[in-house]
């Protein structure tokens, strides 16, 4: 059938992960990467067309799915609501404590628009929510358990790079192995959001910045720091280059629980990524599908992962995952 067409509004770690994504699903094809920059001074591989953001509203006949990979702190709280009137849209919005304001920011307009708008795609929020939700329907009697890293947050790292003074900078999460001992060994703990994991910045600190009030505004963030333990560490832009310019990740959710005295049962869903971003972005493309497809049926308006029926992910027709059900 005919290709997928798919726009990049913002061009970061996620803007490039989606365009190397959309090269590995060939019923997708990439109309443009759209900027709030200048467009010239964006270097994209293949030969791909980068527009100015402003350009988005003359080309909403040539876009299918307008997949969004701006920061959650700053960016997406504003072009989401905006972009889902005129486009179907997909976003990573992850900050949690703001998702069911974000979705309705984001339904109005899409409704208004008979548009599609998929918010808080990825693998948290996204992937391990919907892992979550299957261990709490299928063993109602239990406990669940999300642990991430050792690895990059990118939207913690987004979050650090939007702080007034930071030149620019990287956050680490770190598991409490002795947390992630007791989960495994069946203990069942409760554990608070400190006891699980702690968190460690790399900032380079813009020209005359003063160091602890960086510090001061990092740590006590609302939403990303204030329940962590925190440590933020000031180094040059040579070292940031050098040591922090990876991006791995990875977690798993873990629910257990029991399905008669007698019986303990135990699922697990567990991710390791080299890189953090490449993966968020395939999601985000799988969702596209998505999108395109519910939006055709006439499901219209803001979801979440959660409304999304997993075969719609698939470029196999449903007969087809019939057929291949084994
Ligand atoms: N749900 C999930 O599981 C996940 C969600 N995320 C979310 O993805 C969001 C985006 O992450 P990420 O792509 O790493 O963020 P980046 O900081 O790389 O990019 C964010 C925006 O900043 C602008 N930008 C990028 N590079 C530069 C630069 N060199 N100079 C100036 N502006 C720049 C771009 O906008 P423009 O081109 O318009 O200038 C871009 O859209 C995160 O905030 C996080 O919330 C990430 C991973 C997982
Ligand atoms: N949204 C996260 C994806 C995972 C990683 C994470 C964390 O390290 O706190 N929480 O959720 C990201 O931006 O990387």
């Amino acid at each position: 059938g005919t290709t997928i067409r798919i726009g990049i509004a913002g061009y970061g770690n996620l803007g490039r992960g989606v365009q190397s994504a959309i090269a590995k699903n060939p019923d997708m094809e990439l109309v443009g990467v759209y900027t709030r920059r200048d467009p010239a001074t964006l270097s994209l591989p293949g030969g791909a067309s980068a527009f100015h953001m402003d350009e988005l509203v003359k080309h909403t006949n040539d876009i299918d799915v307008l997949i969004l990979c701006g920061g959650s702190k700053s960016d997406l709280p504003e072009q989401t609501p905006a972009l889902a009137a005129l486009f179907n849209t997909v976003d990573s919005f992850d900050t949690h404590a703001k998702i069911p304001e974000h979705f309705a920011a984001v339904d109005a307009p899409a409704t208004t628009a008979g548009k599609t708008a998929l918010i808080s795609a990825g693998w948290d929020p996204g992937m391990f929510s919907i892992n979550r939700v299957y261990g709490e329907a299928l063993l109602p009697d239990g406990e669940t358990y999300t642990f991430w890293g050792r690895g990059l947050s990118q939207g913690h790292s987004d979050a650090v790079r939007r702080v007034p003074g930071v030149a620019a900078g990287v956050q680490y999460t770190i598991p409490s192995t002795e947390a992630i001992a007791k989960v495994r060994a069946g203990d069942r703990p409760t554990l608070s959001t400190r006891e699980k994991h702690v968190r460690e910045c790399f900032v380079v600190l813009e020209d005359g910045a003063d160091a602890e009030v960086v510090k001061t505004a990092i740590v006590t963030m609302e939403h990303y720091f204030d329940q962590y333990e925190t440590t933020v560490n000031f180094i040059d832009a040579a070292t940031l280059a050098s040591e922090h310019s990876s991006m791995p990740h990875g977690g798993f959710v873990f629910r257990s629980g029991n399905t008669s005295d007698s019986h303990a049962q135990v699922i697990e869903y567990s991710l390791t990524l080299q890189s953090n971003p490449e993966f968020t972005s395939s999601v985000l493309v799988a969702y596209a599908r998505a999108v395109h497809k519910m939006n055709q049926a006439g499901q219209i308006g803001a979801k979440t992962v959660f409304d999304v029926a997993p075969g719609l992910l698939s470029p196999k027709s449903p007969e087809q995952l019939r057929a291949e059900m084994l």
